[in-house]
C-alpha cells in the first residue's frame, strides 16, 4: 500500500541526502519519481545536498497543486511511482493535504523531508500538517551536534553573528553562515534580510544546537567555544604512545 512518509531532523542531518539517495535507488531499478522542492538554497527548480549532490526538481510554490499536477501528468501519459518532496517544511497545509491525497487516490508513495521547527522552536505549518497527515514519521539517523557534543535538536538562527528569536519564519539560509561572515541567498521572494525586525540589513546564518542551548541563546560564538575539531580538543591518547585516530577527540 501507497505510504505517506516525513522524513525529518534538524538543519543539515542529511534530509536532501537521503532524498537523492532514494532517488538514485529507486530509478536505478527502473522506477519513476517525479522530484518537488521549495527554496532550496542551490536555486529554483534545484534539490541539493551538501555533499555536493544536485538534481533537477518541481518548483512547488504556494499556487502549485500537487494532486491536479499528477493527475495531469498520468492522464497524458506519464509514469509515476513514486514523489519525492524536499523542503517540505515550506509547503503549505492544503498542499500537504494534496499529497496525502496522491498517496491514498493515486496510490503513489509520497516520501516528504523537512525540518519540523523554526528557530523559534514553532511548528512549520506545513509540517505540522505532515506530523498529522503521515503514515510515519522518520527521524534521521546521523545526528547533527551542538557545539557542546551533545545531540542537535533545535535549529538556531543568527543575525551578523547573533542568535535571534524574532523576525519571519521563512528566510532561506545555511549552517556555517552563524558567524556572519557567509552568505544567505534568498529565493522565493524571502531574501536573507527579511528575518530582521527592523527590516534593515543584516547576515541570516543557522546553527544547530541542543535544546538547552537554544534555550539560552548559547551558539558556539556566544559561548566562545572553538567547534568539535581534532586541533582544539585533547585528544584520547591510544595505548604505549599510540595516537588516537584524528578527529576523535572527545566532547567536554
Ligand atoms: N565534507 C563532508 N564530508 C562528509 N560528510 C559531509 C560533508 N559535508 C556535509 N556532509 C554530510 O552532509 C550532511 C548534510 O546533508 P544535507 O543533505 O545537505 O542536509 P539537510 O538536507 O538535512 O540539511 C551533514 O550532516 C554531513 O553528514
Ligand atoms: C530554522 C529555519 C530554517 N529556515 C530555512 C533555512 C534553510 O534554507 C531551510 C532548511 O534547509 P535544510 O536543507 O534543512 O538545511 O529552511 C527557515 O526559513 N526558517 C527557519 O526558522
Amino acid at each position: 500500500m501507497a505510504e505517506l512518509v516525513f522524513f525529518t531532523g534538524t538543519m543539515d542531518c542529511g534530509k536532501s541526502t537521503l532524498a537523492l539517495q532514494i532517488q538514485h535507488n529507486r530509478s536505478a531499478r527502473g522506477l519513476k519519481g517525479l522530484i518537488f522542492t521549495r527554496n532550496d538554497r542551490a536555486g529554483e527548480g534545484r534539490l541539493s545536498s551538501r555533499l555536493g549532490l544536485v538534481t533537477d526538481a518541481v518548483e512547488a510554490g504556494d499556487a502549485f497543486d500537487f494532486h491536479a499536477y499528477l493527475v495531469k501528468y498520468l492522464t497524458g501519459g506519464g509514469r509515476a511511482d513514486y514523489v519525492i518532496a524536499d523542503e517540505a517544511q515550506f509547503l503549505t497545509p492544503g498542499q500537504v493535504d494534496q499529497l496525502a491525497r496522491v498517496v491514498d487516490d493515486l496510490g503513489i508513495d509520497v516520501f516528504a523531508f523537512g525540518i519540523t521547527t523554526d528557530f523559534r522552536t514553532k511548528l512549520f505549518p506545513g509540517s505540522q500538517r505532515l506530523l498529522e497527515l503521515a503514515d510515519r514519521v522518520q527521524t534521521l539517523q546521523v545526528e547533527a551536534l551542538c557545539w557542546c557534543g551533545a545531540r542537535a535538536t533545535h535549529n538556531a538562527r543568527t543575525l551578523d553573528g547573533r542568535m535571534v528569536v524574532e523576525g519571519a519564519q521563512v528566510v532561506v539560509g545555511d549552517v556555517g553562515d552563524a558567524a556572519g561572515a557567509g552568505g544567505a541567498a534568498g529565493a522565493g521572494g524571502a531574501g536573507n534580510a527579511a528575518g530582521r525586525a527592523d527590516g534593515g540589513p543584516g547576515r541570516v546564518g543557522y546553527e544547530v544546537l541542543c535544546r538547552r542551548h537554544h534555550r539560552r541563546r548559547l551558539t558556539a560564538a556566544a559561548a566562545g567555544a572553538a567547534v568539535l575539531s581534532p586541533d582544539v580538543l585533547p585528544l584520547d591518547h591510544g595505548p604505549a604512545g599510540i595516537p588516537a585516530q584524528p578527529g576523535h577527540g572527545r566532547p567536554a
